[in-house]
């Protein structure tokens, strides 16, 4: 029998309290100032989407949050602790992870692997592994392999993998980014559907705003070089979303409009600076 995972809810923290706090979080690479202090407060149980222009530095924060590369000014602190290498409630999902999964594994030991390495024994890791590909639809699929499986079922495999840890909150960069719209639709409706399952914590980074829109909870919009928060939007869209209702609506219109409006500004801010730089 298999039980669903329960994400490590556990200290003080509460629904809508501060889970992860970014304070003046400041990134550069040999002089280049990329990030140039950054805060921001993320609530537990919420589901946030990180947009901006390319090269503003998303997915350097996203490495900063999770303790994979250290910042060059300010902290991050997860539940009021320092956040200095990933930490055990803590699953990430990086921009390539269909490729991450191991071809000579199956499905099963795919997602039961890293929990190997957290000293979980057999049956244990069966069970949580079991678990985490029923939350996402493959519980009939196990004893296949990645190779086997369509793009879009490899990356569930992928999503359960980081579930099965059951942490309270995952980071993902551009997870949907590699396939059709149609299963990139399916896949933004897995992500909710678990994340209210499971209350867990998600913050997602994506260059699609419809996306960021319709997942999110609260938009965060990085923009000006160096790259600092321009906007932080509430969308107030409810818990339950639908890809053709939703995205109808007048709120959901002005909510992209927004937010394309800040990213368009903060381009041409870039642009005009860099032609005023060479000229
Ligand atoms: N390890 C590194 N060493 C040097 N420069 C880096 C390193 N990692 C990132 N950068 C630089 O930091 C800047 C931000 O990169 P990053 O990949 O975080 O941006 P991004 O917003 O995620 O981009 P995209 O939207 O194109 O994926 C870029 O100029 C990049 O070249």
């Amino acid at each position: 029998m298999t039980t669903t995972p329960t994400p490590t809810v556990g200290k003080a923290t509460g629904p809508n309290d501060a889970l992860l706090v970014v304070e003046n979080l400041g990134k550069s690479f040999g002089g280049h100032e990329v990030l140039g202090g950054i805060n921001v407060t993320v609530r537990a149980g919420e589901f946030m989407c990180i947009v901006g222009p390319s090269g503003a530095g998303k997915t350097t924060l996203l490495q900063c949050l999770s303790g994979l590369t250290a910042p060059t000014t300010g902290a991050v602190t997860l539940r009021g602790e320092r956040v200095t290498e990933p930490p055990a409630e803590m699953a990430i999902v990086f921009q390539d992870y269909s490729r991450s999964l191991m071809p000579w594994l199956s499905v099963l030991d795919n997602v039961a692997l890293p929990l190997r390495s957290a000293k979980i024994g057999k049956a244990e890791r069966t069970e949580k592994a079991m678990a985490a590909l029923t939350e996402v639809g493959l519980k009939d699929h196990v004893h296949k392999y990645p190779w086997q499986l369509s793009g879009g079922m490899q990356q569930r495999v992928a999503i359960a993998r980081a579930l099965a840890y059951a942490p309270s909150i995952v980071l993902m960069d551009e997870p949907f980014a590699s396939v059709d719209a149609q299963t990139r639709a399916d896949l933004e409706d897995l992500t909710l559907n678990v994340k209210r399952h499971l209350g867990i914590t998600i913050l997602l980074v994506t260059h699609d705003i419809d996306e960021a829109v319709y997942l999110a909870d609260r938009v965060l919009v990085m923009g000006k070089k160096p790259t600092v928060v321009v906007d932080l939007v509430e969308t107030h869209l409810g818990p339950h979303r639908d890809q053709i209702a939703t995205k109808a609506t007048r709120e959901f219109a002005e909510l992209r409009s927004r937010v394309y409006k800040q990213i368009r500004r903060d381009d041409l801010t870039n642009s005009a600076g860099s032609i005023a730089a060479v000229g």
